[in-house]
């Protein structure tokens, strides 16, 4: 039997200014799937996701959510939408990640002490605790913000391009705890250029182009009939 439905799109649409940028996707993210979300540049991924989060309100349509956004949700916008001039350590940044379930003013327990260390370890950043972020390179700052990601423990994560302009050894560290999060029954949700990437490692796949072209099993959505649609109706570059 298929996993109940965590996220369902009733012919959603959502834009900017009064401006379609994506029309009428229905459809639903099943429970502990994992996803990547492809398409040309302006094809409406990003905008999607932030409909998702309730960044912004749908046009037309429904968003039906199964669990609690505020805690169940963890959303990584794309590297460039961060304000790295924040004056915090890194740890500081990690330890955000559990402000829903410690509050903003209470006392930070040991046991969240410990998750902190641990999810650093897991990056490969206990080296770095006390480093300002405005200080770390760009893969170093995508490995702390996968760090806050674990210390969030939501059941469904969804990242924005978190592979854009990192190396190859920091994609493929971050991509194991993105596998990870998915065998551990997490419902995760990622925006993705690398074609090659997606084949090789996501079930599933959403082509946007303006609107959503396909959305299933990954062999049968990225095929050529389909990316050529997906080409055409964006009239720009293709992933
Ligand atoms: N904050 C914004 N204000 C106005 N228009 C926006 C805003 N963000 C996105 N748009 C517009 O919405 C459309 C979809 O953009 P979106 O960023 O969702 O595409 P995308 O598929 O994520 O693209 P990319 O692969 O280039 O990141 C584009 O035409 C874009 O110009």
């Amino acid at each position: 039997m298929a996993a109940p439905p965590v996220i369902e799109l009733d012919d959603v649409s959502l834009g900017w200014r009064g401006r379609i940028a994506v029309r009428g996707v229905s459809g639903a993210f099943r429970r502990g799937s994992l996803t990547a979300v492809v398409g040309p540049n302006g094809a409406g991924k990003s905008t999607l996701l932030k409909g998702i989060v309730g960044l912004l309100n749908p046009l037309k349509g429904h968003i039906r959510l199964a669990d609690d956004p505020r805690r169940d949700l963890a959303f990584l916008p794309q590297a460039n939408e961060l304000d790295r001039s924040f004056p915090i350590t890194v740890y500081d940044l990690v330890a955000m990640g559990a402000w829903r379930r410690v509050g903003a003013w209470r006392r930070f327990a040991g046991e969240e002490h410990e998750r902190v260390e641990h999810a650093l370890e897991a990056v490969g950043l206990s080296d770095f605790r006390n480093r300002i972020i405005g200080t770390l390179s760009g893969g170093q700052l995508q490995r702390a913000l996968f760090a806050r990601l674990v210390l969030h423990d939501a059941r469904t994560l969804l990242l924005d391009e978190p592979f854009a302009a990192i190396d190859r050894d920091t994609t493929e560290d971050l991509m194991r705890l993105l596998a990870a999060w998915h065998e551990e029954g997490r419902t995760v949700i990622v925006v993705l250029h690398d074609q090659e990437m997606v084949r090789a490692r996501f079930p599933e796949a959403l082509l946007m182009a303006g609107q959503a072209v396909a959305w299933g099993p990954t062999e049968s959505v990225l095929t050529l009939e389909n990316l050529h649609l997906a080409r055409h109706l964006c009239a720009g570059d293709y992933l």
